[in-house]
C-alpha cells in the first residue's frame, strides 16, 4: 500500500475554467520516498502540493492517504492525517502569522495534536528549535516573525511541520526565496530529517540542480501546463530525459562554458520554444522540435524503461544530456 495516492486528479479554479490547472494527474508516494514535482512557473505544482496536503479541494479525482480517501476522513482519522501530512511553503514571510510569537506559532500544533501539555510545551519547543538549528532559548520563543531573517523564518516553518512528527512533508520551493548561502543549509536540514525519521517528501521545485541534490535515489515528475509529461528515477530523468520538454528544461540550466551556452541559444530560436500549450493532442506539441501529425493525438504516459514513463510518441529522439552530466558530476 502506498502512503499517498493521487488518482486521476483534475483541478480548475473559478478563474481558470477554460483550461484545467491540473489534468488527469496520477501519483503515488511510498513510505520513505522522495518524489519531486518539476516544471516551469504556473504548471500547477503548488496547486497539486496543496491538494495533497488537503489545503485545496480538487475539482475531480481522489487523494488517498494510507488507502483512505482524504475527503471522507472524519474525527480521529482526520486529525491523525492532518498531523501526518504537513506542508512547508515557498514564502517564509507570508506563511508565518506576523501577529503571533514563534512560541505561539509552534506551540499551537503541539497542543492541538496532544504532543505537549501546558507544562511540557516549552521544553518541547526548545528541543524543536535546537533540532532546526535555531537559538534554543525562551527569548527566541518570544520573538515575532518580523524580527527574524528569511532563513530563520524558513527554519521556524520547518520546525512547525517537523514538530508534529509527520510521515509526509510537501516542501514547496522551500529554498527559492532564500540567499544562495542559506539554500544548501535548509536542504541539508530537510535531508537530515528525512534520514533520521524516514519522512516521505513531495518536493516541489523548478530548479533541477536543487531537485537533483534533494531527491537522489528518488523520483521526478515533470509537469507541463498541468499535465505530467515524464516520470522516472531522478538520475535517469536528468541524464536520459525521454520527453522533449524535460530535455528543454534541462538544457535551460546555465552552463559555465560560453560555447555550449551559445549553441543552446541558437537551438532555442530554431526550436520555437515559445509556443502556447496545445489545446488538443500533446500539450507540448506547439513548442516541440520533434512534433509530427501524430502529435495531434494525446500520447499516453507510457513506459520507456523500468519505472520510467514519458508522454511522447518519439521518446527515442530525445538526446541524452551530456553537458549537465559532465559539469555536475
Ligand atoms: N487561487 C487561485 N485562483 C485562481 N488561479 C490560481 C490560483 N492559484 C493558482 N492559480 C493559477 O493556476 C495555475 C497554476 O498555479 P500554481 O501556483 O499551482 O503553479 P506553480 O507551478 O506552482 O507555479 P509557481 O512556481 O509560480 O508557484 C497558474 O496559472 C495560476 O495562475
Amino acid at each position: 500500500m502506498s502512503l499517498l495516492e493521487v488518482d486521476h486528479l483534475t483541478h480548475r479554479y473559478a478563474t481558470t475554467k477554460d483550461r484545467p490547472v491540473l489534468h488527469d494527474v496520477n501519483l503515488a508516494v511510498e513510505p520513505d520516498e522522495v518524489v519531486a514535482l518539476v516544471g516551469e512557473s504556473g504548471c500547477g505544482k503548488t496547486t497539486l502540493g496543496k491538494i495533497i496536503a488537503g489545503l485545496t479541494q480538487p475539482s475531480d479525482g481522489v487523494v488517498r492517504y494510507e488507502d483512505q480517501d482524504i475527503g471522507s476522513l472524519r474525527g480521529k482519522a482526520r486529525s491523525a492525517w492532518r498531523r501526518d501530512v504537513q506542508m512547508v511553503h515557498q514564502d517564509p514571510y507570508s506563511s508565518l502569522n506576523p501577529g503571533l510569537s514563534i512560541g505561539t506559532t509552534l506551540g499551537y500544533g503541539l497542543r492541538r495534536h496532544g504532543l505537549a501539555t501546558h507544562r511540557t510545551v516549552e521544553k518541547r519547543l526548545l528541543e524543536t528549535l535546537q533540532q532546526v538549528g535555531l537559538d534554543a532559548t525562551p527569548a527566541f520563543l518570544h520573538r515575532y516573525p518580523h524580527q527574524l531573517s528569511g532563513g530563520q523564518r524558513q527554519r521556524v516553518a520547518i520546525a512547525r511541520a517537523i514538530s508534529l512528527e509527520p510521515r509526509l512533508v510537501v516542501a514547496d520551493e522551500v529554498t527559492s526565496m532564500l540567499d544562495v548561502s542559506m539554500r544548501v543549509a535548509i536542504l541539508n536540514l530537510l535531508l537530515k530529517f528525512r534520514a533520521e525519521r524516514q519522512i516521505s517528501f513531495v518536493f516541489i521545485s523548478h530548479d533541477f540542480g536543487v531537485v537533483r541534490y534533494f531527491t537522489r535515489g528518488g523520483r521526478i515528475l515533470v509537469m507541463f501546463y498541468g499535465v505530467v509529461v515524464e516520470e522516472g528515477p531522478t538520475e535517469q530523468v536528468i541524464t536520459q530525459p525521454r520527453h522533449p520538454y524535460t530535455y528543454h528544461l534541462l538544457r535551460a540550466i546555465p552552463v559555465p562554458d560560453p560555447d555550449v551556452a551559445e549553441v543552446r541559444r541558437d537551438e532555442e530560436v530554431a526550436h520555437r520554444l515559445e509556443g502556447e500549450p496545445a489545446r488538443t493532442g500533446c500539450v507540448f506539441a506547439n513548442r516541440c522540435p520533434f512534433a509530427e501529425d501524430r502529435c495531434r493525438e494525446a500520447p499516453p504516459l507510457a513506459e520507456v524503461a523500468p519505472g520510467h514513463r514519458a508522454a511522447c510518441f518519439f521518446p527515442d529522439r530525445v538526446p541524452p544530456i551530456t553537458e549537465l552530466t559532465s559539469t555536475e558530476r
